[in-house]
């Protein structure tokens, strides 16, 4: 194929890659032959490449549509680096001669977000009969779909390209200039919205393994509102950085250092070589970006006095008292809804404060970035591939950088302060926080002068570094496809890297408050209860799971994730428990079944040692996923939507089937099981409670307890 004569020389020069990845090839191939493209591929897979050589090979220029200006100005500055001129369009692009300078053909990649379509349609018209559009790409195509979890409404008029530019008149020839779709999380029903909304005609579809093989995904129980939970969960990671130096000394700048107390002197106890590699202008550039902040901010509350040490136990031999904890104070007065002190602690409600789309769309920010091309392109390439090189990156990045995605904003701005009174150099995201700041905190984490994020959802798509080891997740996400898209933030570069989810097993996962009409909030909860199942199963490898859900069989487990190492818990045999709860139902079956809660007090008041009903919540969805219940509330609302309708764990009213009543009448049936997490977590609670009650109350069932308490009564009488 003649394209592909020139790609090793292109991909070498520009990249530094010596071939292209299979589904590169067949996406590239499919756009020499001018057809229109789906690609679906793992996150970090290299999807953008696909889009990038054709402008390349063909010397036009490729359009990309793209959600976030962040996301624009990463690749803008990425490809600068590879010797690419490329320039972002829209509200965020303050250069107006970009733009023209775009529609002349200037720019080999031109990025812009889907509203500026419109107000640009004649100028990309004139462009494609002129020097030429090799192709419309569309990245993220899974906001395109209102059943993904990104759902961007302006993408709903992206079907007009493919009407617009199919006879367009280029040096005499008609042509039909193909468009790419590209996303890296979409279930089938998301597929066929995309190829439908985008008018894609009989594309190629290329789709590649889900599968990140050097992803180790865990999944711990952790009350993440509690005040003592961020000790417990967040220990190993604080030591991790504090050991690799994110707590030393920072200098003193401007209007912080009047404020900070002289530091303690404590012998330096780093290793010498640390000591030697780290560049004190870092910490003063953190410390820029929050005064920045600060100075932008007007609401900015004032710097509260001499309470940095009020936790000084806390502050670690090794690392002096640093500045950066009053940075954290200008954080949180930036985001204006924190009303004490005390943020140490995480937040006690469990109200998630943010939604969805308009977070993940807060935290882009604009960039005074103007297009690159020429000597400015030289300029920057030189610049970064000096850095690439250059052996303080080598040095930092050796514990690896790590986001932590927080449900709420107050949360991040408290576990950031957490971090720093513990030393360790982080700061938060969230999309209230001032847009330079967000600018900053991408900078500084992107050239590995920054080694935690705490976010919310808002710090994300488009993250492409290559040295995160660690992405977790405190708190219920709102679809696997949110989580696996955030987790697959981490070990772009190919080494071995952890998510961790951290949920509080005690408690189902709850709605962001959102505009949604029923159907979709059917939807919603529906995807919540796939992440509900996937932190609750122990019995399932943890990555199949994941695949499973995009419709992906992998065929052997992973060995990675926590279910793999540890094993499943030992089988029970829990015969008597499904007969008591199957005859507790059996008997007010009036057409709609048993409420659930009703159910487990009459069959406390019979007397069980299972006493809690989080136990009973985890036991009857094992028994609804094996066919003996059946939940006819749920049922009927979210049958239609999901393929795992039986698994819902938002019990109602249940009703036995005729294998649950086939099971009353057998005398021989023994019924095996894995416990699952949530019964695990509330078989540990009862085994505390037991411990620490009096030793009569003991595994009393209700009926002992209540007859106990009468023989009392009768004896004092
Ligand atoms: N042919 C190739 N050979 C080797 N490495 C490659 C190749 N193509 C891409 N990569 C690498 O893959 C990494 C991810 O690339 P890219 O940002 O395009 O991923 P993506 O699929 O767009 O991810 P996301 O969906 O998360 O945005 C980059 O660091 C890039 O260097």
């Amino acid at each position: 194929m003649e394209w592909e004569k020139r790609t090793p020389y292109l991909l070498r020069k520009h990249f530094g890659y010596k071939n292209l990845k299979c589904f590169q090839r067949r996406a590239i191939d499919a756009w020499a032959q001018h057809r229109d493209c789906f690609v679906l591929s793992a996150s970090g897979s290299g999807k953008s490449l696909c889009y990038q050589l054709p402008a390349l090979i063909s010397n036009k220029v490729v359009i990309v549509i793209s959600p976030l200006i962040s996301l624009m100005h990463d690749q803008c500055m990425q490809l600068a680096a590879a010797g690419v001129s490329a320039c972002f369009l829209g509200s965020g692009q303050p250069d107006h001669g970009v733009e023209l300078r775009a529609m002349y053909g200037c720019y080999s990649l031109v990025y812009m977000c889907p509203e500026s379509l419109p107000r640009l349609a004649r100028g990309l018209q004139d462009l494609a009969q002129s020097k030429g559009i090799a192709l419309f790409a569309v990245d993220e195509a899974h906001c395109v779909s209102k059943w993904g979890h990104d759902f961007r409404p302006e993408y709903g008029n992206l079907g007009t390209l493919r009407k617009d530019f199919t006879d367009i008149i280029w040096r005499g020839q008609k042509v039909r200039i193909p468009v790419m779709a590209l996303t890296a999380t979409a279930t089938d029903r998301v597929r066929d919205d995309v190829l439908e909304c985008l008018h894609l005609s009989n594309p190629t579809i290329v789709i590649t393994s889900f599968n990140r093989p050097n992803l180790m995904f865990t999944v711990h129980h952790s009350k993440t509102t509690h005040p003592e939970s961020y000790k417990a969960d967040f220990e190993p990671v604080i030591r991790r950085y504090k050991r690799s130096g994110g707590g030393r000394r920072l200098p003193c700048q401007g209007l912080l250092s009047s404020r900070s107390k002289p530091p303690h002197k404590v012998p330096d106890l780093r290793p010498r070589q640390l000591q030697d590699n780290q560049p004190a202008d870092e910490a003063a550039e953190i410390e820029r970006a929050t005064c920045v902040a600060r100075a932008k901010c007007p609401e900015v509350a004032p710097l509260p006095g001499g309470n940095l040490d009020d936790d000084p136990e806390h502050i670690p031999m090794e690392f002096e008292e640093t500045d950066d904890d009053v940075e954290s104070y200008i954080t949180q007065s930036t985001v204006g809804d924190i009303q004490d002190r005390k943020e140490t602690q995480p937040s006690t409600s469990n109200t998630p404060d943010i939604e969805k789309a308009e977070e993940r769309r807060g935290g882009d920010f604009e960039v005074q970035s103007r297009g690159y091309s020429g000597s400015k392109l030289r300029r920057l390439r030189r610049k970064f591939s000096v850095q690439r090189g250059g052996n303080r990156t080598k040095q930092r990045s050796r514990a690896g950088a790590c986001i932590i995605y927080m449900p709420t904003r107050t949360e991040t701005v408290n576990l950031t302060n957490y971090f720093r009174r513990r030393g360790v150099k982080c700061m938060a995201y969230h999309s209230q926080l001032p847009k330079e700041h967000l600018k900053q905190v991408h900078e500084l984490f992107q050239s590995d002068r920054l080694q935690v994020v705490i976010a919310t959802i808002a710090f994300g798509m488009g993250i492409n570094k290559p040295n995160i080891t660690h992405v977790i997740h405190y708190g219920w996400p709102q679809s696997l496809e949110d989580y696996y898209q955030e987790s697959g933030r981490a070990g772009r570069d190919g080494a071995l890297s952890h998510c961790q989810l951290f949920v509080d097993m005690t408690t189902l996962p709850t709605l962001l408050a959102s505009f949604r009409n029923k159907h979709e909030t059917i939807l919603a909860r529906n995807m919540l209860a796939q992440c509900h199942r996937y932190a609750i199963r122990t019995d399932i490898c943890r990555t199949q799971m994941l695949m499973e859900y995009f419709n992906e069989k992998l065929p052997q487990k992973c060995q990675l994730c926590d279910v793999c190492i540890s094993g499943p818990p030992k089988e029970e045999d829990l015969t008597q428990e499904a007969i008591q709860m199957m005859k507790a139902i059996k008997h007010s079956n009036r057409g709609r079944g048993r409420n659930f809660k009703e159910a487990v007090k009459s069959i406390r008041h019979e007397g069980t040692k299972r006493t809690t009903r989080l136990w009973w919540r985890g036991f009857v969805r094992i028994l609804l996923e094996h066919g003996y219940l059946k939940d006819t509330t749920t049922e009927k609302t979210f049958a239609a939507e999901s393929k795992h309708s039986r698994t819902s764990p938002y019990l109602k009213f249940l009703m036995p089937t005729s294998k649950g009543l086939r099971l009353l009448r057998s005398k021989k049936c023994k019924l095996k099981f894995h416990p699952q997490g949530d019964m695990i977590v509330a078989m540990q609670m009862n085994e505390e409670t037991n411990k620490n009650s009096p030793k009569e109350s003991r595994r009393t069932s209700p009926v002992q307890h209540s007859k106990r308490k009468t023989k009392r009564k009768q004896n004092s009488r």
